[in-house]
């Protein structure tokens, strides 16, 4: 633990190396990343496929341990705290509460014995915030339900009866559930057809606005509306982060303007393609 001012970053990276074993040697997945993560703002974590970005959430999520560098979380307004795996249950319950995830196909990752209700509920009892099966939690789960637009007729419904936005929308409202300073979402919106996109691109808006957001994708035109700040990672590094607007303006790396010159272009009426 440090004593160092928290001055509105909420979840600083720093140095982060990660290496796994790989036929032929070892690979470095990650290699050396920095990144804070401010109250109140939305970032966008770009990349290839490989770039490490899931990788580099697990390690910001403390699932996983870096090789090398650390990460820091703001514990109210004026300590921040080295956050790594720990063994002992319940040593990191102040951290799985502030930084909750939501993860890659969290429709499958929903337990499928437990109502849409009932999986909202879940972490409010694990994480002790309250008494499993009290007015309490169901009132606090209803409202985080409501609050991502799945209505009371889907309370009861397992994830087998939802469709793919309404469970990733039921995967939302869980991670919004115990308040968290910090939500991380990982491909939140890639496999969804157009329409169920636009749902969960609303819920992810809401969540906006009482938390700070981290989305992960590979696709700019997927959280370009959503996050005022983008940053890339390419090869395990990363390569530009910057306000949205600027990087779709003015792309600098190479793995950027790819990602820029991928974003659908309407036709224009002298037949010259521009931005959609
Ligand atoms: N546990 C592991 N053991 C060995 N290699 C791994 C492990 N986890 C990830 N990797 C490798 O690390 C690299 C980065 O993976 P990661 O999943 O972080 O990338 P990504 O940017 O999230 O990719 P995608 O967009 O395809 O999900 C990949 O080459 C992957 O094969």
């Amino acid at each position: 633990m440090t004593g160092a001012r928290v001055s509105g970053v909420l979840l600083s990276a720093h140095g982060l190396v990660r290496r796994y074993r790989a036929p032929g040697g070892e690979r470095t997945v990650l290699d050396g990343v920095d990144l804070d993560v401010h109250r109140g703002e939305s970032l966008a974590l770009l990349g290839r496929s490989g770039a490490g970005k899931s990788t580099l959430l697990r390690v910001l999520l403390a699932l996983e341990a870096p090789d090398a560098g650390a990460v820091t979380a703001a514990v109210g307004d004026d300590e921040r705290r080295s956050v790594r795996p720990h063994w002992r249950t319940g040593a990191l319950r102040w951290y799985r509460r502030a930084v909750q995830h939501v993860p890659q196909d969290s429709a499958a990752s929903l337990d499928p014995r437990l109502s849409a209700l009932q999986a909202v509920e879940q972490p409010l009892v694990r994480l002790g915030l309250h008494r499993a099966g009290s007015v309490a939690a169901a009132e606090r789960a209803a409202e985080c339900l409501e609050a991502v637009g799945v209505g009371a007729a889907l309370h009861g419904h397992r994830p087998r009866q939802l469709s793919g936005g309404q469970a990733q929308r039921v995967a939302i409202a869980r991670a919004l559930a115990p308040r968290p300073v910090v939500v991380l979402a990982d491909e939140p919106v890639s496999g969804l057809d157009a329409p169920l996109r636009e749902h969960v691109l609303d819920a992810l808006a809401r969540v906006r606005s009482t938390t700070a957001l981290v989305v992960v994708s590979h696709d700019l035109a997927a959280v370009a509306a959503l996050c005022e700040r983008t940053a890339v990672l390419h090869a395990g590094r990363l390569v530009e982060d910057r306000p949205t607007c600027d990087l779709l303006a003015d792309p600098r790396h190479e793995a950027v303007r790819e990602l820029v010159d991928a974003l659908p272009r309407l036709p224009s009426v002298d037949g010259a393609p521009q931005p959609a």
